[in-house]
């Protein structure tokens, strides 16, 4: 099922100001998607919005093209998992799988046997046979997480809602479990959104990925596009390490602060602005000026290089020029690869990769 978000406004009860604002995102019928940003972007809110948990002020939400907004969320077939959403205690871990089933409307509810074969069947999916008669404190971090998802589809959802499901679990369980989790995600032909702070787990996991900031989505795309083409300096720095130099535009040219850094074309107008580059990006040019690269560690052809000019050191990694010695003296740096920034947006978006025509060596401001 597809979930199609269209202006999404959610206000803070306390003070009315927006804690989703103004949000429109399709998440594709069996796509995976993540919901990724620094704390306080507004991502769980938006999942709560999505299972209709809390309301909206403004905008509309669909499933599979059907307006959901007055639906609530029992009958949105909606499976969610969160982090804090613990299990019950006191119940065995069938009962607790079985948990949503028993609880519907007499109509609706399967017959003993019906729920008992549906945990016993997801118990052997969640790899968690023979454990259904055990309480949760008798499991492991991974194993209740893994009942927690159990019984999140025991009511047969299409689409699941996932908030930081594994956030407590240690980094081995974790890697495991989300292989574990796309294959799940694939076979029961599920639509899945997951909110995470894990970058890795998110480029590992989801077809999407959208980057939330400020209670709006930034960008999104898949993690290639948001690192290769990131659609302002907090997507670039969000999606990957990155180096800042600042420096100014002058007559067409970024002339870095620093000197040894080779000036190049920035087709904008004359002000200030700050290079932001990927450290594998930028290029160490022998013989090209008079500062120092000294290699400080080397894995396989990438060196982390301390750069030395005048009292200014910049570190970074990259790749180690070919027949390089480890101390490199009179050398530049070439930073053309980078984006121009100036505050949150950029001055001038340049495709890497392109050739910048010559110019002369950067002597500094
Ligand atoms: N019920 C609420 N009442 C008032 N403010 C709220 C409420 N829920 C969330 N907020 C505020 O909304 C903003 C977004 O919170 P939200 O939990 O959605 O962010 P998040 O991106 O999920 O953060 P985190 O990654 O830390 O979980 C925060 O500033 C939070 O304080």
């Amino acid at each position: 099922m597809s979930v199609h978000l269209d202006h999404i406004i959610r206000v803070s009860p306390q003070n009315g100001r927006p804690i989703v604002n103004d949000v429109s995102l399709t998440v594709e019928d069996g796509s995976f998607t993540a919901l990724v940003g620094p704390s306080g972007a507004g991502k769980t809110s938006l999942l709560r919005v999505i299972a209709g948990l809390d309301g909206h002020q403004g905008g509309t939400v669909s499933i599979d093209g059907a307006r959901v907004d007055n639906v609530n969320a029992r009958d949105r077939n909606i499976g969610f998992v969160f982090q804090h959403y613990a299990l019950f205690a006191h119940m065995t871990v069938a009962a607790n799988i079985g948990f949503g089933l028993s609880i519907r409307p007499r109509r609706s509810r399967p017959g003993r046997a019906e729920i008992e074969r549906r945990v016993a069947e997801l118990l052997e999916l969640m790899q968690l046979s023979g454990m259904g008669s055990r309480y949760p404190h008798e499991l492991s971090g991974g194993q209740r997480q893994r009942v927690a998802l159990a019984r999140a589809l025991a009511t047969e959802p299409r689409v699941l809602l996932l908030d930081e499901p594994f956030g407590a679990l240690d980094p081995v369980v974790r890697r495991q479990i989300r292989g574990w989790l796309r294959d799940l995600h694939e076979r029961l032909g599920l639509t899945t959104i997951l909110v995470t702070h894990d970058r890795q787990e998110a480029t590992e996991l989801a077809d999407t990925i959208a980057l939330m900031r400020h209670g709006r989505v930034v960008q999104t795309g898949t993690a290639q596009q948001l690192e290769d083409t990131p659609a302002d300096p907090f997507v670039m720095e969000f999606t990957g390490d990155v180096i800042r130099i600042p420096g100014r535009i002058d007559r067409g040219l970024f002339v870095a602060d620093m000197p040894d850094i080779r000036a190049f074309a920035a087709n904008a107008a004359d002000g200030r602005g700050e290079v932001l580059i990927r450290p594998a990006d930028i290029r160490l040019l022998p013989d090209a000026g008079s500062a120092m690269a000294w290699l400080r560690q080397t894995r396989g052809m990438i060196g982390t290089y301390d750069f030395t000019t005048g009292t200014q050191t910049l570190r970074f990694e990259t790749v180690i020029p070919a027949g390089a010695a480890p101390i490199i003296v009179n050398c530049a740096l070439d930073i053309s690869a980078g984006r121009i920034a100036q505050g949150d947006g950029w001055i001038e978006r340049q495709e890497t990769g392109v050739a910048q025509p010559a110019t002369p060596q950067s002597t500094g401001p």
